[in-house]
């Protein structure tokens, strides 16, 4: 069983024209590290909360988001209580929005475990004391106000709050973003490290896809609240299929690459995780407005390969011969070797 199954997840809002995740499969099994990975307003955000069922207002969602086996879409309150606190937590972009500013961190931590009702007072100090440790803090941090804490500890204090209940997941959403560079690796370090220690599955969001490749083991790409495509971290980061995979590529400085061969304006600095060292270049072109319905494949305004049946037909979701972990949803994927058209 996997540890999340989410299988034909439709997301609407209010006032829109089309779906804002539209027809979304994805998978984390146990202890899978699992990236999330397009440009801002792809729905990469709104995937991760839909498995905490936390949806914005007026939202309708249909299909279904198995955890452990369970679908949240269909949960009672009580049970999706008891799912945020033990079986799957989220750690947001920005601690110090998530954490109250006028609670102490011990306070902090271990009030899911309380409000819980399962756990003694002490227990749940306790523990708390072990996660700071597990994540590079001492116990004395417990009595700290947040506004005593760095952007890095603060968000140390969060993946410590994400453990306090021995999840099967943990979900990261784009957890480095309000952090200087260095701390960015450090966390990002300090979440493979736990991932693998406690055993959790991990879905990772983030728009660096160079990030996404050297910390997952399967990453997918989503576009206009679709899955593009996915596959094992290397083949999707080494031969990508779909025009928009090999472009948000192209757009990332490669490990391999002589430094020389990215050229005088290459992105200095070392982007979210240190060893792939950049930002993402804006691709031509915008994502389609959730205002207007789409005919045909939503990248195709901005794809160099997109022919008459791109702008007709909606791509369907295929595997790629010799890999079936590895699917594309592209009328002409197979011209797509590797990188951008020449
Ligand atoms: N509460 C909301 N009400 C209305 N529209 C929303 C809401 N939340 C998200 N959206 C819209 O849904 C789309 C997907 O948003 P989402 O935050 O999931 O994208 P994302 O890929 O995570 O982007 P980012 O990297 O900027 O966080 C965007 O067009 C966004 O404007």
């Amino acid at each position: 069983m996997n540890t999340l199954d989410i299988q034909q997840l439709r997301l609407r809002l209010p006032g829109t024209a089309r779906p804002v995740l539209d027809g979304v499969d994805l998978t984390v099994a146990a202890e899978e590290t699992v990236a999330l990975v397009g440009e801002s307003g792809s729905g990469k955000t709104l995937t991760s909360r839909s498995v905490l069922r936390l949806l914005p207002k007026g939202a309708t969602a249909q299909g279904s988001v198995l955890v452990e086996g369970e679908d949240v879409l269909a949960m009672t309150p009580a049970r999706l209580r008891r799912l945020r606190t033990h079986t799957a937590a989220m750690i947001f972009q920005d601690p110090r929005a998530a954490i109250n500013p006028l609670r102490r961190i011990g306070d902090f931590l271990t009030e899911s475990l309380r409000l819980d009702g399962g756990t003694d007072a002490a227990d749940a100090d306790r523990r708390a004391g072990s996660m700071l440790e597990a994540v590079g803090l001492t116990g004395g941090v417990l009595r700290q106000y947040p506004d005593r804490l760095s952007g890095g500890m603060l968000q140390r204090v969060m993946i410590a709050a994400a453990l306090m209940g021995d999840p099967a997941l943990i979900l990261a959403d784009e957890p480095t973003t309000a952090l200087d560079v260095t701390t960015q690796a450090e966390v990002v370090a300090l979440l493979g490290d736990l991932q693998r220690r406690f055993g959790t599955g991990l879905l990772f969001v983030t728009h660096d896809l160079g990030l996404a490749a050297a910390i997952s083991d399967r990453v997918y790409v989503m576009y206009a609240g679709q899955i593009a495509e996915t596959g094992p971290a290397d083949t999707l980061f080494n031969r990508p299929r779909h025009p928009y995979t090999a472009a948000l590529l192209a757009s990332t400085p490669r490990l391999d690459a002589p430094r020389s061969d990215l050229g005088p304006d290459a992105p200095r600095g070392s982007g979210s995780g240190g060893r792939f060292a950049a930002r993402l270049a804006a691709i031509e072109g915008q994502p389609p407005s959730l205002r207007e319905a789409l005919a045909g494949c939503p990248f195709a305004p901005r794809c160099r390969y997109a022919t008459a049946v791109c702008t007709e037909e909606l791509p369907e979701q295929l595997p790629v011969a010799g890999d079936p972990v590895h699917r594309v949803a592209c009328h002409h994927s197979d011209q797509v070797a590797g990188g951008e058209p020449r």
